[in-house]
This record gives structure tokens, C-alpha cells and sequence, in this order.
């Protein structure tokens, strides 16, 4: 079990150039299945999660190469509609196969995915969406046969706006006959890239970033150039480094837009934002203000993935904040750790009570998933004295490439220890 050892108290100062976007690169690369071709995807982060997904294509037929930060995944011949089970329980974004298998080869063999560390997180609404395009889905034990002769282009309405189900849906209705429209549709950024990827493959899909996605189902592709979207929730991550230790950041190669409801809120709680063509600069030159109140919705609204980082904030900031995460049940694991750091913080149901202590202690604590371990690194860097951040491994570099040496080239004092 990987940890980081953070001596806190260092003021950041410096710039860095913001990797691709995790959510966006893994529905891209089981995309890259569907057009037995080439795919070559530049700007992918060297991630935990972007391993596992390339060790799954390569077990299930595909070549993929990993040079610099371009992926290049041939996905030529026969595929095994068979997709091991240890990877997909280990990540659920795997579940996002499911679309682009029946795309391609019209059935697959696939386990329910795990991670449910956040919560339930059912997908009912993926097998509900494949079903309206004429698969048949079997679940039994735990396993997922999903097949068809042929799948049809249908009206689907989304009874929640799932990113993963939106996902699945439009991967699978790129080839179906006739017209698709999802209504509800995720209106998330990785939305609109992978709706860019497909197209550039030849697909026939618009109103991406919108709540109604039309796809016309199509049966040729292509091969495919591609370069991935920043990472939006990285950006804010790196943005709260630079508020919480009262430094000053430049963070390279953003898109302003994606990052709005996180900068409105560093701005609300006191952080003095200058923004540029592609970059962006954070300072916080005083004690941050408690921002009223953080309801997690989604986009274009504040992103659950930013909860626990903006709550690690928080905890520092003049005054009392609230937070209402409206999305995953149970997504504040890591407020049982920032109290072992002297944190002021009650959970009531979905609402978490934040009042700002002037000082936060370095302690061992653990990552029980990937935002609430980057939110202890971050209490970490403010905090006095040493804190441990345990479990990195397993969950921090599932989404941050080199979290530790990002922040050290920054001026962080961070060592990674087994
Ligand atoms: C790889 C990836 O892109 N992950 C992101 C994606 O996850 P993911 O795609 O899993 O998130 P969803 O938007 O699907 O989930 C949102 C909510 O809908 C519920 N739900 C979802 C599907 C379903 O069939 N039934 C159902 O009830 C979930 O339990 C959750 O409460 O969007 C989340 C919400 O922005 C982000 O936190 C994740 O980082
Ligand atoms: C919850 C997240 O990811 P995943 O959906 O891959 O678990 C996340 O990126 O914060």
C-alpha cells in the first residue's frame, strides 16, 4: 500500500500544464474498439485506470502502445466478447464496453462492475438504454449477457442524466439502424469529446453538451486522430493547492468553461482568479471565507468530484460553509479523516456542517477513494506538521498522474513511500 508523506506549511508557487481528462479518455478508449481500425489518442494522462482499461483491450484482442502521452489502439480482427472480471470489478467505467462490444460485435460477457465505494451506483439505466435498441440483457449472478441480431434506433428518456449511461447509449446507437435520441442526456464536457471522438470515426451524432443527444445510426468507420479534453476536476484540484496554501498558480492548457462552477466558488471564498486564453492563474493571498453553501449537481452544476477537495478548503476558510451532495450517497468518507486533522465538520444525512478552524494538524489517514484521498493531500499541504496519506495506490493514481511530484514541482514537500 502506497503512501505520501507530506511535510505541510509550503506556500505554492510556479505553473503547471493540466493532463487529459480520466472521464473523457476511458469511454474514448473502449470507443476505439468499435472501428476495427486505428485510434490514435494524444494527450492521455499515464494513469492507474487508463492501464487497466489498455491490459482489457489487449486481453480481449486489441494492440495498444503507450508512447509519451499517445495511446494508439489497434482494434483490427476478431475481439473476445469475453471481458475478464478482476479489471471490471476494479473500475467501473468498464461497464462502458458494454455499449461499444454491441456496437461492433452485437454481444457481450461482462461482470457487474465493482467500486462502490461512493455508493450504489446501480446501472439500471444502461441496461435499460440498450434494451429500447433491441438487446437482449440477461443478469445472473452477477454477470451480465447481453446480445442481438441487430440494434434499432429508438427514442430513449433518461430518468436521471447519467454520464456512463449516456455514454453507453451513444456508443451503442452509432450503429444501430435508424435514428437514436437520448432526452435527459448527460450534458457533461466528456459528453462532447467522446460525441467529437465518434464523429471524427465517422459516426453521425449532434447535440452533445445538450439534453438531447440525436445519433444516426451508420455502418462504416474509420480510422481516428484524436487529442482528450483537459482534466476539469485535476484543474480545480491543483486551483484549491494553490487557495489552501495562500500560493499562487498558473495552470497551463484549461478550457475556462469547464471549470466555471469551481472558479465561481474559489472566487466567492476570497481567491483572486486571472484568467487568460488557455490558462488560468490562482492566488489566495489571505485566510479563504467560507462560501455559503455547495449543492453538488450535474453539470453544468458544481461537479460531485470536486465535493471532498473544496471541502479540504473549507475546513480552513473563515467561518461555516454547507455542503448538499446531491449525487452519490455516500461520498464523505473523507471527512472522518480531515476531523483526525482537527477539522470541524458534522454529516447530517446529505448535508455536511463545515465550520473553519485556524489550523489543521498533520495525522495518518487513509484514502477510501480517489477525491476524498486527493482532499487529505490537500489538508495535508496546509496542515502543521506531518500527515500520512495512506492507500494512495489504490486509489489517488486511479485519476492524478504524479499528483506527488506535481505538487512538489511546485514547491510541496511530498515523498512516496510503500
Ligand atoms: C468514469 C466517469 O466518467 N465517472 C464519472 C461519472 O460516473 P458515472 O457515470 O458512474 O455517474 P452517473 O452520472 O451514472 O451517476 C450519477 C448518479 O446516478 C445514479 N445512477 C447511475 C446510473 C444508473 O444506471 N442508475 C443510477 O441510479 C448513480 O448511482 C449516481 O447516484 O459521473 C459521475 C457524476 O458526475 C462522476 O462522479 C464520475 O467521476
Ligand atoms: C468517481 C470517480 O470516478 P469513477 O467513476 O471512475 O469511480 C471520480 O473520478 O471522481
Amino acid at each position: 500500500m502506497g503512501m505520501y508523506v507530506i511535510n505541510g506549511g509550503h506556500r505554492l508557487e510556479g505553473e503547471l500544464k493540466i493532463e487529459g481528462s480520466k472521464n473523457a479518455v476511458l469511454p474514448i478508449l473502449a470507443a476505439s474498439i468499435i472501428n476495427g481500425r486505428e485510434s490514435i489518442i494524444h494527450n492521455v494522462p499515464y494513469l492507474k485506470d487508463v492501464n487497466t482499461l489498455l491490459g482489457v483491450l489487449e486481453t480481449i484482442g486489441c494492440t495498444c502502445s503507450f508512447q509519451g502521452n499517445t495511446v494508439i489502439v489497434n482494434s483490427r480482427g476478431d475481439l473476445d466478447i469475453n471481458i475478464p472480471d478482476k479489471p471490471v470489478r476494479e473500475m467501473r467505467s468498464s461497464i462502458i464496453l458494454m455499449g461499444a462490444m454491441l456496437a461492433r460485435f452485437k454481444k457481450i460477457n461482462i461482470t457487474f462492475p465493482g467500486g462502490c465505494e461512493i455508493g450504489l451506483r446501480p446501472i439500471d439505466l444502461h441496461l435499460s438504454g440498450l434494451r429500447r435498441l433491441g438487446a437482449k440483457v440477461v443478469e445472473s449472478h452477477g454477470y451480465i449477457q447481453c446480445e442481438c441480431d441487430k440494434l434499432y434506433g429508438n427514442e430513449i428518456h433518461l430518468d436521471y442524466p447519467s454520464v456512463g449511461a449516456t455514454e453507453n447509449i451513444m456508443l451503442a446507437a452509432i450503429s444501430a439502424e435508424g435514428v437514436t435520441t437520448i432526452q435527459n442526456a448527460a450534458r457533461e464536457s466528456e459528453i462532447v469529446d467522446l460525441q467529437n471522438f465518434l464523429n471524427k470515426m465517422g459516426a453521425k451524432i449532434t447535440g452533445g453538451g445538450s439534453s438531447t443527444i440525436r445519433i444516426e445510426g451508420v455502418n462504416q468507420f474509420h480510422d481516428v486522430e484524436h487529442t482528450v479534453i483537459p482534466d476539469r476536476i485535476v484543474t480545480g484540484t491543483y486551483a484549491v493547492a494553490a487557495a489552501i496554501t495562500g500560493g499562487k498558480v498558473i495552470l497551463r492548457d484549461i478550457i475556462h468553461e469547464h471549470i466555471k462552477p469551481i472558479i465561481s466558488k474559489l472566487e466567492e471564498s476570497g481567491c483572486e482568479i486571472y484568467r487568460y486564453d488557455k490558462d488560468i492563474s490562482i492566488s489566495c493571498n489571505k485566510r479563504p471565507n467560507a462560501v455559503d453553501i455547495i449543492k453538488t449537481m450535474p453539470y453544468p452544476g458544481f461537479p460531485t468530484d470536486m465535493q471532498a477537495q473544496m471541502m479540504a478548503l473549507m475546513c480552513t476558510a473563515k467561518g461555516t460553509s454547507v455542503f448538499i451532495e446531491n449525487i452519490f450517497e455516500n461520498r464523505y468518507k473523507h471527512a472522518e479523516e480531515l476531523i483526525k486533522m482537527g477539522a470541524n465538520i458534522k454529516i447530517e444525512g446529505r448535508a455536511a456542517i463545515v465550520k473553519g478552524v485556524t489550523k489543521l494538524t498533520g495525522a495518518h489517514v487513509y484514502s477510501r477513494d480517489l477525491r476524498g484521498g486527493a482532499a487529505l493531500v490537500l489538508a495535508g499541504l496546509a496542515a502543521e506538521g506531518t500527515t500520512i496519506v495512506d492507500n494512495v495506490d489504490v486509489h489517488i493514481e486511479r485519476g492524478y498522474e504524479n499528483l506527488d511530484k506535481k505538487l512538489n514541482s511546485l514547491g510541496a514537500d511530498i515523498t512516496k513511500e510503500k
